[in-house]
């Protein structure tokens, strides 16, 4: 978890307000905003600042896990494609389940780009899987979420692993979270282990492959597993 992230938390709290607020539109209505691209939300959030903050603060981070691999800080952000990376921000709604003993908000799962920052609402919710056991993830204000991706774990060679984590459903309130996700964009690029971090003592452990391949792999994995698609 970051909390001394850069992202004004202004713009932190409108996310909260705005996504509340469509959430609690009629159907028909939510259907009406969705279509118009946005346009009413992007007048109340600076979706344009917000994505900005969160991509500087992600090549930080990206940074950061380069030289935490005794490499030059460019190296991940390059090997995901550098300006070319794909940035996708979700919005997930849970609503209230009186009986959340016997659900799930979202199934547990890694991640499959290189990195995802969530932003969740005071719900708490997350959970992540170590020493066989899941964990809460506290919610803390105005902390960001940094989750490991598949992405990360291979190019890193393992010594980063994805972490697997799911969210359950708050029994009186409604969930919100807003990961956003970067990973490469699917057709050209070819994820595997940095050669840097490879050779005869430190063999590859993953294949290198185009990210579009490891994604259908992982989908048609999800469904031969039976895992809810989402
Ligand atoms: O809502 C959460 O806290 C988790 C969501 C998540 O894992 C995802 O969208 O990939
Ligand atoms: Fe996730």
């Amino acid at each position: 978890m970051v909390v001394n992230h850069g992202i004004p938390v202004k713009l932190m709290q409108q996310l909260q307000v705005v996504a509340k607020q469509f959430f609690e539109l009629p159907a028909a209505e939510k259907e009406a905003v969705a279509a118009k691209a946005d346009k009413d939300i992007e007048g109340e959030v600076n979706h344009e600042e917000y994505t900005k903050q969160v991509k500087k603060l992600m090549e930080k981070l990206l940074g950061w896990l380069s030289e935490g691999l005794g490499l030059p800080s460019e190296v991940l952000t390059q090997s995901i494609g550098g300006e070319t990376a794909e940035y996708v921000i979700r919005f997930n709604f849970y609503p209230p389940c009186p009986q959340s003993e016997f659900a799930l908000g979202a199934a547990e799962h890694t991640d499959i780009g290189a990195l995802t920052l969530l932003v969740p609402n005071e719900v708490q919710g997350l959970q992540a899987f170590k020493d066989e056991h899941w964990f809460d993830l506290d919610y803390i204000n105005p902390a960001v979420v940094v989750i490991i991706g598949d992405q990360l774990m291979r190019m890193s060679n393992g010594r980063y692993k994805s972490v697997r984590h799911r969210a359950t459903l708050d029994k009186a309130n409604m969930r919100i979270s807003w990961p956003v996700f970067v990973a490469p964009r699917h057709y050209v690029v070819v994820v595997g282990p940095l050669p840097e971090l490879t050779g005869d003592e430190n063999p590859p452990k993953f294949e290198s492959i185009v990210y579009k391949d490891y994604l259908l792999q992982k989908i048609r994995d999800w469904a031969l597993e039976d895992h809810p698609l989402y």
